[in-house]
């Protein structure tokens, strides 16, 4: 029987916490032209001002959340990875990263030299948006192309609403929310508001009033990031079993000037404090591991501010890293990825 090999991609982080190699990983994921969407000169000139300073910051944050066997992201990628392994029982399962290493093209030339003929690209993004999902795609479609491997790709859809998702997330966070809290925040990462138009196939809809993510259906919705999560987030609340006033959405993670979809994390947590909150519990469901964006820029700098605006205690959720439901739900989701053309 012909083998289907599943490659899970996820979005990969710099070779060490070094500045020159942070600064090589932001050039690469941010060169990208699914993340900044501009031309390329300007896209050049915002990157190399940005490249000024950020490389150092960053580089700071990574040292802070760092382990011993490196990257969080990478390393809790390796164990999906390997806990993967036995379910899938088509073929091989490999594991790429859209920026830095193992690369997409590394693995994809490694899966054809054994005689690999199918492939299943799981880009490990629950809900869609072209910074993810697009450029894990695509980049494998190059991959493909260029190098003239005779590979056909399924390719696993966004399961922001899934049942099997929604219930792996659900299991993974009960333990957690069974200690006594005032509110939940399910701050997701966030996007330029020019993204959300981009993507939008009516060109009318997305962020056109403000209950435009509740009506979103059909292609819009296949298509509205800011959509997709609000449907996790519901879908999440109604299998915890949460009553409406106990959480809220957020996004975090801006970047740059340009006006990224609100509300911003950063807001709410001063708000939430601001209204009496006093024990926050914190989940990003955007990212199926756990990474900088949640380990320090919500488990130690948006702790810090929460604290600072009146707030007791914040607890972060760990992502579903290597939760066993996740680990099946991912098998099951990636077993009825359809064939691309
Ligand atoms: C224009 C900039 C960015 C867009 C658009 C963007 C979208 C986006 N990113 C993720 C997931 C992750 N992003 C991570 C880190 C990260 N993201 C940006 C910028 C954009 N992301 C930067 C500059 C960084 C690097 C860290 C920093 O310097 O602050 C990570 C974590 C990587 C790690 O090594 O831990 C993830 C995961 C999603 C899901 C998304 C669109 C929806
Ligand atoms: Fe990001
Ligand atoms: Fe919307």
């Amino acid at each position: 029987m012909t083998e289907q090999a599943l490659l899970l991609v996820n979005l990969g982080s710099p070779a060490s916490t070094e500045v020159a190699d942070v600064r090589r990983y932001l050039n690469q994921f941010l060169m990208d032209p699914y993340v900044i969407d501009l031309p390329w000169p300007l896209r050049r000139l915002l990157v190399s001002l940005i490249l000024i300073k950020r490389p150092e910051q960053s580089a700071h944050a990574y040292a802070s959340i760092w382990w011993p066997e490196g990257s969080p992201l990478v390393v809790l990628s390796r164990r999906l990875h390997e806990a993967v392994r036995p379910h899938w029982t088509q073929g091989p399962v490999e594991l790429a990263m859209r920026y830095g290493e193992p690369s997409i093209e590394t693995t994809l030339t490694r899966l054809a030299g054994q005689g690999i003929t199918q492939v299943t690209l799981a880009p490990l993004y629950p809900q869609f948006a072209d910074s993810t999902t697009t450029t894990v795609i695509q980049e494998a479609r190059r991959v493909i192309r260029e190098r003239g491997l005779s590979l056909q790709l399924s390719i696993l859809q966004p399961f922001y609403d899934q049942p099997e998702y929604l219930d792996a997330l659900a299991a993974s966070a009960r333990p957690h929310l069974q200690q006594d809290f005032d509110h939940l925040l399910l701050s997701f990462h966030g996007l330029p508001e020019r993204h959300l138009h981009k993507t939008d196939p009516t060109g009318s809809h997305c962020l056109k009033s403000d209950d435009c993510c509740q009506r979103a259906e059909g292609e819009v919705l296949a298509s509205c990031y800011r959509a997709q999560c609000m449907r996790t987030a519901a879908g999440f609340a109604a299998q915890a079993g949460l009553r409406d006033d106990q959480w809220s959405v957020s996004f975090q993670s801006r970047l740059g000037r340009a006006k990224w979809i609100e509300p911003y994390t950063e807001t709410r947590l001063d708000e939430l404090a601001q209204q009496g909150v006093k024990k926050l519990l914190v989940m990003c469901p955007a990212f199926v591991s756990d990474c900088i964006e949640t380990l320090e820029e919500i488990g130690d700098r948006g702790r810090e501010q929460f604290i600072e605006a009146g707030g007791e205690e914040l607890v972060l959720v760990p992502c579903l890293n290597t939760h066993e439901d996740w680990v099946k739900a991912l098998v099951t989701l990636c077993g009825r990825a359809p064939l691309a053309l």
